[in-house]
């Protein structure tokens, strides 16, 4: 195992006020037992968004796809609504970043919502009623109620993504972990999407996202964590996204610009 970075310059922030949804604490994580990122302490409440930000390999999606078993936990403790992985794994709802759902495949946008539906009720049991009025409604919650019949393959990208996210709705989990839902869909999609998480967060549930658009984190998240490598900084967007903080985690990627803003650029 490699040894980890030095300590970072900005300590953590805890938000325990609201019940937790998800908290994670003095932990690494990686792959078959090499950890790729380290000391991550984060406390995520009940009705709240965190963002994720950090360049490109920074850790994001490992951290996410960790509290769904696709990545491992390799030192501290994650626990989700109460219960610590591995048992937890399953407990939140997750949109991956690249879908791997064959577009050829033969499925409608209806049928990929319903997939949601599963943990709840067991694959191998059929889907009652309950299941496509909720996936019907996780499919209005995107904006394409009037696609539900429409063959998933012959959606475009903005719109499967949007199908995905109403997968997760329909799940109804109280965690929603979200990688980088927003690459590559147009404005439309984004907004469809980011107005569907405030209206789930505004009911109590919890949502991760990670993004690389920082001015999407600075919108919607009441927490942002930024990462490379391990957890440079966590608090508000405020706290977070300076010129400072972005500069010292993103490193030759973080270019000061004439007017005091700093940019990213992606290498
Ligand atoms: N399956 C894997 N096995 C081993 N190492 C992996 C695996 N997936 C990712 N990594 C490594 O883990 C580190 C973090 O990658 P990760 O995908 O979590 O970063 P990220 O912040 O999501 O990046 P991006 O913004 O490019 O998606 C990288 O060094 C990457 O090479």
């Amino acid at each position: 195992m490699a040894e980890p970075p030095p300590p970072g310059p900005v300590p953590a922030q805890r938000h325990a006020s609201q019940p937790t949804a998800l908290r994670i604490e003095a932990a690494g994580f990686g792959y078959r037992g090499t950890t790729v990122l380290w000391d991550v302490e984060l406390t995520v409440g009940e009705g709240r968004t965190l963002a994720l930000v950090g360049p490109n390999g920074a850790g994001k999606s490992t951290l996410i796809k960790s509290v769904t078993g696709l990545a491992d936990l390799v030192t501290g403790s994650v626990t989700v609504l109460g219960r610590a992985l591995p048992k937890a794994r399953g407990l939140a709802a997750y949109v991956p970043q690249a879908e791997t759902l064959d577009p050829d495949f033969p499925v409608s946008a209806a049928d990929v919502v319903l997939m949601g539906r599963y943990r709840r009720i067991g694959w191998w049991r059929p889907t009652g009623r309950a299941d496509r009025d909720a996936a019907l409604a996780a499919l209005d919650r995107v904006g394409l109620a009037d696609r539900a019949s429409t063959r998933f393959g012959l959606l475009s990208g903005g719109q499967r993504q949007r199908v995905l996210v109403a997968r997760a709705i329909a799940a109804e989990a109280r965690l929603l972990l979200l990688d980088e839902p927003l690459n590559g869909v147009d404005a439309t999609s984004q907004e469809r999407i980011l107005t569907a998480l405030g209206e789930l967060t505004a009911t109590g549930t919890a949502v991760v996202i990670s993004t690389h658009d920082l001015a999407v984190a600075a919108r919607i998240a009441d927490q942002v964590c930024v990462l490379n490598g391990r957890q440079w900084a966590a608090g508000t967007p405020g706290e977070v996204l300076t010129p400072e903080v972005l500069r010292e985690a993103y490193g030759n990627h973080a270019v000061d610009l004439p007017d005091g803003r700093t940019m990213l650029v992606e290498t």
